[in-house]
Formats: C-alpha cells, sequence, structure tokens
C-alpha cells in the first residue's frame, strides 16, 4: 500500500504541488470541512448539547487527507491493504474513487464489507468523537482487504478539535454515570496515538479508565 498524507488545517494545502492539483485539495478540503462541521453539528443536537460546547469542541480544527492506493495482489487472502484501526479523530469522510471495494466494518465481532456507492462518502465515527460523547457514540474498528485483480484507491479525511482543545469527556455527558475516558490535551493525545500499535482499538483502551 502507498499513501500521500497532507494537512490541510486552513483547509488550504501547505505543499508545494502542481497549482492544479494545489486548486483542486483546497476545494476539496474546504467543501469537505463544511461538511464535517455540519455532521457534527447534528450529532451534537442528537447529544442534546447546547450551542457553546459545539463551537468550542465541535468544530473542525484540524483537517488532514491521506491518499490511498493499494496495488492487486496475486496472493490477497495472505495480505492486508490497512490493518485494523480506529482513527484518532472526531470523523473521517472516505472517498472509495474507484469503487472497487475492499473497506471492511467490525460489528459484534464479526467483519462486514462497505460497499462503494458512486458519489457517496462513508461516514467513520472517530475515537475522539467516542471520548467527547463519554462512550455514546463507538468509533469504528476498520481495516482494508486487497483485490487479486484491481488496484484500489480511496481518499480518507480525517476531522479533528483545534490543537488547544482538551480530549476528554464533556461535562454534560459524564453527570450520573462518570468519566469513563482520561482527559489529556490535544498534543499528548497524538503523542499516545502514534506510540501505539495499530491494532484495533487498543489505542482507546489506554484512554479509558
Ligand atoms: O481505504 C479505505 O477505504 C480506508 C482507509 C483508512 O481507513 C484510513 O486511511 O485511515
Ligand atoms: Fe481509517
Amino acid at each position: 500500500m502507498q499513501s500521500f498524507f497532507a494537512v490541510t488545517c486552513s483547509y488550504c494545502c501547505t505543499l508545494t504541488v502542481a497549482s492544479n492539483l494545489r486548486a483542486a485539495l483546497d476545494n476539496y478540503s474546504a467543501e469537505l470541512k463544511n461538511l464535517a462541521d455540519r455532521l457534527l453539528e447534528i450529532m451534537a443536537k442528537n447529544l442534546e448539547l447546547n450551542p457553546d460546547v459545539v463551537t468550542d469542541k465541535f468544530k473542525v480544527g484540524i483537517q488532514s487527507i491521506r491518499f490511498n492506493y493499494y496495488p492487486p495482489c496475486p496472493q490477497a487472502d495472505k495480505v492486508l491493504g490497512f490493518s485494523q484501526h480506529s482513527d484518532a479523530d472526531l470523523i473521517t469522510l472516505v472517498l472509495q474513487v474507484n469503487q472497487v471495494q475492499g473497506l471492511q466494518i467490525k460489528r459484534s465481532g464479526e467483519w462486514f464489507p462497505v460497499m462503494p456507492l458512486p458519489g457517496a462518502f462513508i461516514v467513520n465515527v472517530g475515537d475522539i468523537f467516542e471520548i467527547l460523547s463519554n462512550g455514546r457514540y463507538k468509533s469504528i474498528e476498520h481495516r482494508v482487504v486487497v483485490n487479486t485483480e484491481r488496484e484500489r484507491l480511496s481518499i480518507a479525511t480525517f476531522h479533528s478539535p483545534q490543537s488547544h482543545a482538551m480530549i476528554g469527556p464533556l461535562q454534560e455527558l459524564v453527570r450520573g454515570s462518570g468519566a469513563r475516558y482520561k482527559t489529556v490535551n490535544h498534543e499528548d493525545f497524538m503523542k499516545l496515538f502514534f506510540s501505539s500499535k495499530l491494532d484495533g482499538k487498543s489505542f482507546l483502551d489506554r484512554m479509558r479508565y
């Protein structure tokens, strides 16, 4: 698997790339930021949170994009394109670019394929959303299998809170049940993530009480 990763936090690409690619990336990242903000607003409403909390925690602060390329593999049953993991963000929008199936999600201990739908995004709930919601929303464990004959292309766009935001259960959602996750600053959260093995939701377990 090969991938290209870019942080587009101010919704424009800071890399030196060809001007037409830059323009496309700027437009794409800005559109996806709007979509992610709208979805986060709806999810926050569903948690009956007041609008102040939504502005502070549920607005996209950092955005990054990963372009994934999975070449075909004659021994596809012996390898994985992407090991099982959950994303360390609020929500991820995934585009299965060339409509080749490969993404699988885990539910009740079993893997299920996610069928590509032309023009549709897959919305993955990430670990930060699980923590903020004190476990009311669960991040989704997923992996990618490869195809024997066809290459596969996907674009995953990750959305996280501002860099200064504290990552921990929201006070409004702790009452009654108590905090199920620790609170750490965003930087320490990312350090913990990058020092963990990509192994299902094991990283999130390190944040649990
Ligand atoms: O290729 C895909 O469909 C998903 C990729 C993914 O999970 C990721 O980049 O985090
Ligand atoms: Fe992922």
